[in-house]
Order: structure tokens, then C-alpha cells, then sequence
């Protein structure tokens, strides 16, 4: 039997338009999917232990070799919900700031904004566990991605949206993860996978009543909030 291709998937709800065909298409039975949290999957791939992934695009730099595939990416051209810095005070009166271990490109997104969007020079920590999530309070802000941060929106004073943030001062999309393989995938499973993504896309309202929780409105979150399409101006970014 031909060995199945190993597909690294992020854990989160963001991912799930972009998986809903890799389950169902005949594609689903050429893959293996392998579920974690972003800066996990990036590990698996560095490792060899998934053959493409949905890694955060942070970490391409450190690949010796590699290849973005297919259209689709977890990106924004606004505000996007699910990657925020929490706060009990105003972003000028932040001192500490806990970054969350599940995430590589939001951490360099946020670096990049407290130096040259907000100006301002918090200590930065970095966060083991979920226990950090317990640290908001007084001066000290923590970055959450994900689901949990989803879940965060709803108790935390302040929100600063990144992608927003981002698009506010540049103007900019940004893309916080795409498919990447370390060798050259075949073009036939390439096109067969894009066109997965691309039948989960047209699912939209399903796929939402389906993973309703209550803690966002998830037909907005796919369809307002992510941009999945990887376009010309995102690859530039
Ligand atoms: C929009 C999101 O984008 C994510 C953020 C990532 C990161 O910070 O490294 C990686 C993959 C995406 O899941 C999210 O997690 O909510």
C-alpha cells in the first residue's frame, strides 16, 4: 500500500474550513492528519514527523529547505478575533507581557507592534503552560491565540486585536500560517488538496453550525475575520 502523506493540522476552529474536505474528498484516504497547536507543528515538520503542515509562517526562515503549497492560509485583512493581547489597563501602562507557548508568528506580530506600533518596552515572558493565562492582571498583559482566545474576549478589559493592529499600521493583510512542506509534494496531490481546502470554503455556514459553541459567532469568525485565500498581496507580506 502507498504510504499516506502525513498532513500536520492546527488544533484551533480557525483550521476547521480548511479540513472539512480533507475528511471528506477521496483525498482523506491518501492522508494522514495529525492534530496539534501551532509552534508543535512546526516542531513535527522540523523533525520529519509530518510531511506538510499548517505551520506559522515565522518559522520558514529556519527551514533549510521548503515549499509553500496550494492557495489557502490562515490569514487576516483586519481584525481576526483569535489573536490578541489581553489587558486589565490601557497598552501605554503595560510593564510585563506573557507570550503564549502555542504560537510562533503572533509572537514576532506582537514584538514588532509593542517596538514600532505601540512604543513602548515591556519585559516579555515566556509562558509554559495555560496556567500564564491566570497572570492578567494590574500591569501585566498576556498574548493568546486560538480558541482560548476566543474564550478570553470575553473576560479581559482590554483586547488588542493583532491583525487589526497590524492592518492599522501598515495597512497591511497578514498571514499567521500556510502549508508548508519541506521537500517537493506531487503536483497531482497538490491540486487535489487545494481543492479540498477550497470545498470546505464553500461550507462555511455548515461548518459553523456544526463547531457552535456560543463563545463567537463563528459564520463571522470564517468569513469576516479569517481570509483564507493566499493571494498576491498576502505572499508579499
Ligand atoms: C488566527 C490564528 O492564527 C494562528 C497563529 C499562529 C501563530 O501565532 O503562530 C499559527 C497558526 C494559526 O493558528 C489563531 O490561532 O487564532
Amino acid at each position: 500500500m502507498e504510504q499516506k502523506i502525513r498532513v500536520g493540522i492546527v488544533s484551533y476552529l480557525n483550521t476547521r474550513p480548511l479540513i472539512y474536505g480533507l475528511q471528506r474528498l477521496p483525498i482523506k484516504d491518501k492522508i494522514e492528519l495529525i492534530e496539534a497547536y501551532p509552534a508543535s507543528l512546526a516542531d513535527l515538520l522540523k523533525s520529519g514527523a509530518i510531511d506538510l503542515g499548517l505551520v506559522p509562517v515565522a518559522i520558514i526562515p529556519e527551514l533549510l529547505t521548503y515549499e509553500i503549497n496550494g492557495n489557502y492560509c490562515i490569514g487576516a485583512i483586519g481584525d481576526v478575533a483569535s489573536v490578541a493581547l489581553f489587558s486589565e489597563r490601557h497598552v501605554t501602562e503595560i510593564k510585563k507581557i506573557y507570550l503564549d507557548y502555542q504560537s510562533r508568528s503572533s509572537v514576532q506580530l506582537l514584538k514588532w507592534l509593542v517596538q514600532h506600533h505601540w512604543k513602548i518596552a515591556p519585559e516579555f515572558i515566556e509562558a509554559k503552560d495555560e496556567s500564564y493565562i491566570h497572570e492578567i492582571k494590574d500591569d501585566c498583559a498576556a498574548l493568546i491565540i486560538g480558541d482560548r482566545a476566543l474564550k478570553q474576549r470575553h473576560h479581559s478589559k482590554y483586547v488588542y486585536d493583532l491583525a487589526g493592529e497590524w492592518k492599522a499600521a501598515t495597512g497591511l493583510p497578514f498571514v499567521f500560517a500556510a502549508w508548508v512542506s519541506t521537500k517537493k509534494l506531487s503536483n497531482d496531490f497538490i491540486a487535489a488538496f487545494d481543492a479540498a481546502n477550497a470545498y470546505g470554503l464553500q461550507h462555511i455556514e455548515a461548518i459553523a453550525a456544526e463547531h457552535d459553541s456560543g463563545l463567537y459567532d463563528l459564520k463571522k469568525y470564517y468569513s469576516v475575520n479569517l481570509s483564507y485565500e493566499l493571494d498576491e498581496e498576502k505572499e508579499r507580506v
